[in-house]
């Protein structure tokens, strides 16, 4: 087993005297999905800003692929990124209201020029046919290229964040309550959605969510946090063990 990303011992404050995230040490292996569970502010989008070098550390390190990641700065920082994604809640924070579809999913593609996913080599040579493919590869019809943010549904335009996040060939997709924006009907879509992706590309994910059901979906692993701190992990099939710690068992409650 390759090891992908190798968090160690990890800390963020952002008001003196208390941790947002507080000594977390966690290692995912390649090709999994390792979810992340715990309550409202228990610190799961700040250790994701965290592992992105969105927040710069307060201590401890993140290797990516075997290298020190955390410490890297500006282009090496940039260059180094587009091989870690991250997925946000709300798609259309995410996405430039501005800018087409098409043209959303060109953008990265645009930045990084002489980048091409190994999966898309066939198209080597247009970038716009390369966007072309990657909305097809996410379920959106052609029929919406030119069509703004707004005018597509919330899952349409969640598609169209996942277009851009995998338009790199990532390894790591930093997934960050992907579903919570969006209806009920549609969430079990782009679950069903990542799932697939993750599968054909061979990408791994770390899933951060409320959602117990949709954890125990797509995931391997779990990790629960609470106040800062990685309090449990354990194997998916373990979740509703009786060997699961007494907050664990908590959340477990809460979402039944
Ligand atoms: N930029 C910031 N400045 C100050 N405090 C912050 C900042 N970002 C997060 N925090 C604090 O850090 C703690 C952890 O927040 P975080 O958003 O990581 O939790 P979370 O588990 O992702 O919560 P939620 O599930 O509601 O998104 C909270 O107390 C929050 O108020």
């Amino acid at each position: 087993m390759t090891l992908l990303l190798d968090v160690k011992g990890v800390q963020k404050t952002f008001v003196k005297g208390s941790y947002a995230v507080d000594k977390v040490s966690l290692q995912m292996e390649k090709g999994m999905c390792l979810g992340v569970v715990g309550e409202s502010g228990s610190g799961k989008s700040t250790l994701a800003r965290l592992i992105l070098s969105i927040e710069s550390l307060t201590a401890g390190e993140v290797y990516f692929k075997g290298e020190r990641f955390d410490t890297l700065k500006g282009k090496t920082l940039r260059r180094k990124r587009r091989e870690m994604q991250m997925v946000f809640q709300d798609p259309s924070a995410s996405l430039n209201q501005r800018l087409k579809i098409l043209a959303s999913v060109m953008e990265p593609l645009d930045n990084f020029s002489d980048v091409c996913p190994s999966f898309l080599t066939d198209v080597r040579h247009s970038r716009r046919e390369t966007a072309a493919k990657l909305l097809q590869m996410v379920g959106l019809s052609s029929e919406y290229r030119d069509s703004y943010p707004h005018q597509l549904s919330g899952g349409q335009r969640q598609r169209v964040a996942i277009a851009r996040a995998i338009s790199l060939g990532p390894d790591l997709v930093i997934c960050d309550e992907p579903t919570s924006s969006l209806d009920v009907s549609i969430q079990a879509q782009i679950l069903n959605l990542l799932k697939e992706l993750k599968q054909t590309l061979g990408m791994s994910y770390l899933f951060i969510s409320h959602d117990l059901a949709a954890v125990h979906y797509m995931c391997d692993e779990i990790i629960v946090m609470k106040e800062g701190k990685l309090v449990d992990r354990f194997l998916t099939e373990d979740l509703f063990s009786s060997e699961r710690n007494v907050y664990t068992r908590s959340l477990i409650n809460v979402a039944q």
